[in-house]
């Protein structure tokens, strides 16, 4: 049936379940206070929104669901209970929820904070990290012709904007998904490192049906290389080219891959910097499908203890939104190099030996000299630029006056709540420009306005 064809309820229903599986909690709990029948309706293959939920590891839909009543018994056309499904997809804290009498514990105080999906975030992959000791597994999976390649060159993406690839995507862009034919001239090269992303997350029942050797797992991998490619390489897609960023260009692809390009950037620019040891300078062996580079000089202090340095590293920064004491303002800064016009939140990286909140009230008093009272996380997101971990927090001042390090930010101000809400809805009345909603200061500025989040 196409589209067209579709009812109005089909359409909801799909559209329900789809929210589900990518644990959308606002629009799911608004469809079912529109419609309660939703709540057990299933769609291809007899799942439910609860059953999606379960195999997708969304806690809080679970139990949000959970408490609207839904059926829990019901079972897919391959006899699968959201519990069963849960179970075989390792979500433990899920099929603990789901078993029993169905009563809801809590086991973690509230907070208030429910986790939020940012850009950047999703597991479109299910890594599989233990398949990455795993030599013959990996090399194997490197001649399957329906393996995955992504290529960069100098970190940038292989893409296309070929119309073939539109479907059912609000991107204009997509990754050139490479298969091995593409790609062979390049994994005979020696010097080149292949990074091993992980496996398409599979419906329970297409992996039940397949023997241990031919597991069905299709492996996704990425590979770098500094020299243009093209030359060398048989693409046939004349659409394709290397999508040259990284901001804000990498915010031009779908949720998915975004996730996707989160983890391999990140890994490749490790390994892009970090083609020596950094303890003594020696060469280095690349091991564990590109998620470890060994010393090779006997005797290296990287080989002792805790081998922090032979693994990909990830910089943690903070990013805050400061509330004004009147509890009606909340602070923003511009650097020099942000077009004109937008502000954002305040950020920088965590120094070693401090906690979350304390790099919060350090770093708003060196850009902007005004003082934070109490800190609560909000929300993170990788950021592979080239590998930090943004952590959002809302925080309250306890000082106003704003003295700008002219160093780090060209300005800082005070914006009430109207100013920052115009911003978010583009009003004619806005003075501001807000970051794209891609970016975590986009949610943290929506978060603290509490405005719905299909704006
Ligand atoms: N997702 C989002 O919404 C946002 C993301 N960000 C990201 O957050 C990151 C940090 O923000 P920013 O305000 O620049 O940070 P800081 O305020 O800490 O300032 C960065 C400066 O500090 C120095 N520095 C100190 N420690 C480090 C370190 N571990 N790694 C790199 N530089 C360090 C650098 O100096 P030098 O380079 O001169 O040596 C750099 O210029 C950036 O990567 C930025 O892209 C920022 C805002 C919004
Ligand atoms: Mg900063
Ligand atoms: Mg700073
Ligand atoms: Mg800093
Ligand atoms: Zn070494």
């Amino acid at each position: 049936m196409t589209s067209v064809q579709m009812s109005a309820t089909d359409e909801m229903v799909e559209g329900f379940l789809d929210h589900a599986s990518r644990g959308d909690l606002v629009r799911v709990s608004d469809m079912i206070c529109y419609s309660s029948k939703l709540l057990n309706e299933s769609g291809k293959q007899g799942w439910t929104a609860l059953m999606l939920a379960a195999r997708n590891g969304h806690f809080d839909l679970v139990k949000a669901l959970l408490s609207k009543g839904c059926n829990k018994d019901l079972k897919n056309k391959s006899g699968q209970t959201a519990h069963d499904i849960a179970k075989f997809w390792g979500h433990k804290h899920i099929a603990d929820l789901l078993v029993g009498d169905g009563k809801i514990r809590d086991i973690l105080p509230s907070t208030g904070v429910t986790e939020h999906e940012n850009y950047f975030s999703r597991e479109y992959l299910s890594r599989m990290s233990d398949k990455r000791t795993d030599s013959g597994w990996l090399s194997a999976k490197q001649s399957s012709p329906e393996t995955v390649f992504l290529l960069f060159h100098n970190l940038d993406p292989l893409v296309t904007s070929g119309p073939e690839h539109m479907n059912n995507s609000q991107a204009k862009l997509k990754l050139c998904r490479l298969k091995r034919d593409s790609v062979g001239v390049l994994l005979k090269k020696s010097d080149i490192v292949v990074v091993f992303l992980g496996v398409e997350k599979q419906e329970c029942s297409s992996l039940s049906s397949v023997s241990k050797e031919e597991d069905g797992l299709i492996a996704w991998f990425a590979l770098n290389v500094e020299e243009n490619p093209s030359e060398i390489l048989k693409i046939e897609d004349s659409h394709s080219f290397f999508l040259q960023g990284p901001m804000p260009t990498l915010l031009m692809l779908n949720e998915d891959e975004g996730g996707i390009i989160a983890q391999a950037r990140s890994v490749l620019a490790w390994h892009s910097r970090y083609s020596f040891c950094p303890t003594c300078g020696g060469k280095t062996k690349v091991a564990e499908g590109g998620y470890k580079r060994t010393c090779l000089t006997e005797g290296c202090k990287s080989l002792l203890g805790i081998h922090s340095t032979c693994y990909p590293r990830v910089d943690p920064v903070v990013i805050m939104l400061v509330i004004h004491p009147d509890g009606n303002q909340c602070l923003l800064g511009r650097k020099k190099t942000f077009p004109p016009g937008m502000f954002s939140c305040l950020a920088g990286f965590i120094e070693p030996g401090e906690t979350i909140e304390n790099a919060v009230r350090r770093e708003v008093m060196e850009e902007s000299g005004v003082t934070v009272g109490p800190v609560r996380y909000v929300s993170c997101q990788p950021w592979p630029m080239p590998s930090s971990l943004m952590i959002g927090c809302i925080s309250v001042a306890v000082s106003t006056d704003i003295k700008v390090d002219k160093d780090e930010i060209e300005e800082a101000r005070w914006f009430t709540r109207q100013q920052v809400i115009d911003a978010i809805v583009k009003s004619s009345k806005a003075v501001l420009t807000m970051p794209p909603r891609q970016a975590i200061a986009h949610y943290l500025v929506k978060h603290w306005t509490c405005l719905n989040s299909n704006l």
